[in-house]
């Protein structure tokens, strides 16, 4: 049966139980990095998003294909933001990445604190490597991939980086569909390392955090006034290392 033959509250459901699951799973995860980091409360992370006035969200993607003749108009209408949607973005018209592949959505970090993400088997994703290649990430319906955020980045004092990924547009008949939670605390919710990450010195640094603290609604206001592709974490470094 086809999703728009559901009715929407049966469709408002699956989507509900989804996200509950996600949002379980990105708990589980979080629990399991505070126990590596020998943080005592486990929960140091996973409370941030269990919240209830938790700011995370859920997305769905869908990349029209690029080579399909009849398609192409739609591709071009739905891929090629209005200037005043680039203004929105703070996107860029989308550039060309050789001669069969199209950016589908620019390169950038998630800024929240986890993502997890599920497409279907169409590719397109890319994480960028630390020598600044951009690698493909194989598609997997039955795989979760997720991702660290700035916010992540941040909480650990930099043990965890956020991972800079795009989606490249292939020489594909098939759509791509994805479909995102980016698991965000409260927009009060201060996002500073906790003191056992400081002081165990786990990272090289002396003692002293990368990051000055900053509340979640502080950090969404810098990302929406700077660009998608910006390194936006680096307005809250310290600068007295
Ligand atoms: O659609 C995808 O596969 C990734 C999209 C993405 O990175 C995002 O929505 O933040
Ligand atoms: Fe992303």
């Amino acid at each position: 049966m086809s999703i728009c033959n559901l009715s929407c509250k049966f469709c408002s459901c699956v989507a509900n139980d989804y996200v509950s699951a996600v949002k379980n799973l990105a708990c589980d995860i979080l629990e399991l990095v505070a126990e590596g980091l020998r943080i005592q409360d486990k929960s140091i992370f996973s409370n941030l998003i269990s919240d209830s006035q938790n700011d995370s969200c859920f997305r769905i993607n869908h990349y029209p294909p690029l080579n399909a003749p009849n398609h192409q108009q739609e591709f071009n209408h739905n891929w090629d933001p209005s200037p005043v949607e680039e203004e929105r973005l703070h996107i860029s018209p989308l550039p060309i990445v050789g001669s069969k592949s199209r950016i589908g959505f620019g390169e950038h970090t998630d800024p929240q604190i986890l993502t997890i993400l599920r497409s279907n088997d169409v590719n397109g994703l890319q994480i960028c490597s630390h020598d600044g290649f951009w690698i493909p990430v194989p598609p997997d319906p039955n795989e979760f991939f997720v991702f660290v955020g700035d916010s992540f980045q941040a909480l650990t004092n930099g043990r965890f980086t956020s991972v800079r990924h795009r989606v490249v547009a292939m020489n594909s008949w098939k759509t791509r569909m994805s479909m995102m939670y980016f698991a965000a605390p409260a927009l009060d919710a201060w996002i500073s390392a906790p003191p056992q990450i400081k002081n165990k010195n786990i990272i090289s640094i002396n003692i002293s955090n990368i990051y000055r603290p900053f509340t979640w609604g502080q950090f969404k206001h810098i990302v929406y006034s700077l660009r998608l592709a910006d390194s936006r974490l680096d307005h809250f470094k310290n600068h007295t290392q």
